[in-house]
């Protein structure tokens, strides 16, 4: 397909997730019904795709309607390209630009919901618009390297020998950033043998921070995929492991992906008591927007509040599990402070036999994504 044609193509699936789509399955559908566009041309246009939902509001403002071709328009111009050049309406190209298109110039924008706004300031102070303008670009590939299985030299020539490369982060010697290659990761022998997961930098700094303990007992309450279970299994190779998620659904891959890491991590109802209890809640996902730029604007302030419900349920039932002594390590992929200190507040305040020992916050300024884990200990 000519590039005119993606812009096309993305126009057609942008019009699809603003009627209220979620985008993998507008994409999807797109696919299915586009047997003639090659790999080549369905990478390209997710990536219109997902550019335009990062910056939704500065595109349709540079474009000057909040419709796929709006956003389009918008999105040439952000990238500093006239849509003239594009929007010929030759061939596949889209139609040629009307008189209001042509003369639509955007104001300031942050790209974030009204209602989002305040909080984002507040919770980030002097870097809100920096980590705004992150949260516009397009996310960075992260690998953890797995102890039991490899080390950071030996993963990286064995990801070079299949087309990856990769440069180890400063602040985690296990984790490496995708420079290049991103989309031979899964077929490479470093990701099939278990020497490397994918996990980002940020969640894999929230795992290191967790206290070591030893041949003790951790249990990963809201397990998901497992990523945080994996973590500690690698980098707390004694632990026993327990994943449990209300949705057991959500752990369908876990016991293969257990077993390419060779960890002994058990999905089950947890019984007894633990050492290390982690609850990495369901949140806003606000520190990861760039990656689903959609969930960004499919969030509404009621559907958050309903979220700041469901997190003080779940530390409740999570913390009831934390063993005397043991330690409960609360998480989210949020950079919003209700989700985050303001929840471990309310819990402490209502818990005095907790008390914390530590709070981590990281954003693409100072890791990768938006994180916070606080580490509080019973009795
Ligand atoms: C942020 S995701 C977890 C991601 C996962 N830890 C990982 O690293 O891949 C939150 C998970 O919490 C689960 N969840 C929702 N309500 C829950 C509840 N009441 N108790 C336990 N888990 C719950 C969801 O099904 C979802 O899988």
């Amino acid at each position: 397909m000519r590039p005119d044609a993606r812009v096309g193509a993305a126009i057609s699936i942008l019009d699809e997730i603003l009627a209220g789509q979620p985008a993998e399955q507008a994409l999807l559908r797109w696919s299915r019904n586009s047997r003639f566009a090659g790999s080549g041309d369905r990478a390209a246009i997710r990536d219109l795709v997902f550019q335009a939902l990062r910056r939704r509001n500065s595109c349709a403002s540079l474009g000057g309607a909040m419709t796929g071709r709006g956003l389009m328009i918008g999105l040439c111009r952000l990238n500093g390209q006239d849509p003239a050049t594009v929007f010929t309406g030759q061939g596949h190209a889209p139609q040629v630009l009307s008189q209001t298109e042509a003369l639509a110039q955007g104001g300031e924008a942050v790209d974030l919901p009204d209602w989002v706004l305040p909080m984002w300031r507040d919770s980030l102070g002097d870097a809100w618009q920096q980590v705004a303008d992150a949260m516009g670009e397009r996310a960075p590939v992260w690998l953890r390297v797995n102890p039991a299985m490899s080390d950071p030299d030996k993963a990286t020539r064995s990801l070079a020998q299949d087309g990856v490369s990769v440069a180890a982060s400063p602040l985690l010697a296990t984790a490496l950033r995708v420079e290049a290659g991103e989309r031979q990761v899964n077929r490479s022998a470093a990701y099939q043998q278990g020497m490397v997961e994918l996990q980002d930098l940020s969640a894999q700094l929230a795992c290191a921070a967790l206290p070591d303990i030893g041949a003790g007992r951790v249990l990963d309450y809201c397990a998901g995929g497992g990523g945080k279970a994996l973590a500690i299994a690698g980098a707390q190779p004694r632990a026993k492991i327990t994943a449990h998620d209300a949705n057991e659904q959500r752990m369908a891959d876990l016991p293969l992906r257990a077993k390419r890491a060779g960890a002994g991590i058990v999905a089950e109802q947890p019984k007894g008591s633990f050492d290390l209890v982690v609850a990495d809640v369901p949140c806003s996902g606000s520190g990861t927007w760039r990656r689903t730029p959609d969930a960004k604007w499919r969030l509404d302030e009621a559907g958050f509040h309903r979220l700041l419900d469901l997190q003080q349920r779940i530390m409740a039932e999570a913390a009831a599990f934390v063993a005397p002594g043991g330690v409960f390590a609360y998480m989210t992929c949020s950079v919003l402070e209700d989700e985050n200190g303001g929840q471990v507040d309310r819990f402490l305040t209502a818990n005095p036999d907790f008390r914390q020992e530590a709070r981590h916050f990281w954003t693409p300024l100072t890791a990768s994504d938006g994180f916070f884990c606080a580490v509080l200990r019973k009795g």
